[in-house]
């Protein structure tokens, strides 16, 4: 059993209701500090609710949420902002602000958080984030109409990563990319995980993904998780969704196509 210290988000009872639609029932959840965590479920489970209320983005109706020792549900404007500078979020459409070049979505945090730096020194720390993510130096400039899918996802990529943030937080990243694209960009969260010490929170549909950079995977079914472990562990869990998940042809292929071979 890890150390209860780590574990940089801990939630308990945590329940989430549209009307009489109930999402999340007496939820409870724990990330350990420095892995990468694969949140998985079926369309509608609430992957996205949970991600968005662990931010502080939506209110839950019930439950405790602490983000590195901050309750998630304070409205205190320092815990606010401390949570605000410990995460770092790839929404899943990239939510970039279409009329700013690269470099000044990537600075849009910067200036939020630190009012006082000088204008050259933010474009230069903006830049580094651009070239972090994979980016070529010249993207900077460019408006996200003029990048690539994938590119664009490196760009949000390098906002999330703006204030240096030790969790990160990452929704569907290789939607919409091709088998290629979305490899590198797996390879580009190990490797900046690895570097930056990083605890990543990552939704995801992507069974490539959570055999190669994945540490834990957990399973959101039945308005709670059922399971949070390695993924050989998963795969061996007795649920009609998670069997069907697993062990149906792309699970099948996605296993012996190279499972661990990145992690
Ligand atoms: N603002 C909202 N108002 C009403 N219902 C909502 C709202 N946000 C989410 N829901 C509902 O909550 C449920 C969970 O949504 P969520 O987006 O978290 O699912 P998900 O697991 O991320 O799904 P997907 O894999 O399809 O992205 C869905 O049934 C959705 O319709």
């Amino acid at each position: 059993m890890a150390d209860t210290n780590d574990m940089v988000i801990r939630i308990r009872g945590l329940d989430n209701r549209f009307g009489e639609q109930v999402v999340h029932e007496n939820l409870d959840l724990e990330v350990r500090r420095g892995e990468i965590l694969g949140v998985v479920g079926g369309s509608g489970t609430g992957k996205s609710v949970l991600m968005r209320s662990i931010l502080g983005l939506r209110r839950p109706d019930a439950g405790r949420i602490e983000v590195m020792g901050v309750d998630a549900r304070s409205e205190d404007e320092d815990d606010r902002n401390q949570i605000e500078r410990n995460t770092g979020v790839l929404f899943q459409d990239g939510a970039l602000f279409s009329s700013l070049s690269v470099g000044e979505n990537v600075q849009v945090p910067l200036k939020e958080q630190h009012p006082e730096l000088p204008d050259t020194l933010r474009y230069e720390l903006a830049l580094l984030k651009v070239k972090l993510a994979g980016l070529p130096a010249d993207a900077v400039n460019k408006l996200p109409s003029q990048l690539s899918g994938g590119m664009r996802k490196r760009a949000g990529l390098a906002r999330a990563l703006a204030l240096d943030p030790p969790l990160l937080f990452l929704d569907e990243p290789t939607a919409g990319l091709d088998p290629i694209g979305a490899a590198a960009f797996d390879e580009l969260i190990l490797t900046l995980q690895r570097a930056l010490g990083l605890t990543v929170f990552l939704i995801t549909h992507d069974l490539d993904t959570l055999y190669t950079i994945c540490d834990r995977v957990a399973v959101l079914a039945d308005k709670r998780v059922l399971v949070n472990a390695p993924i050989e562990d998963v795969e061996r869990f007795d649920h009609p969704w998670v069997q069907a998940y697993f062990h149906g042809p792309r699970g099948r292929a996605a296993r012996e196509a190279g499972a661990g071979t990145m992690a």
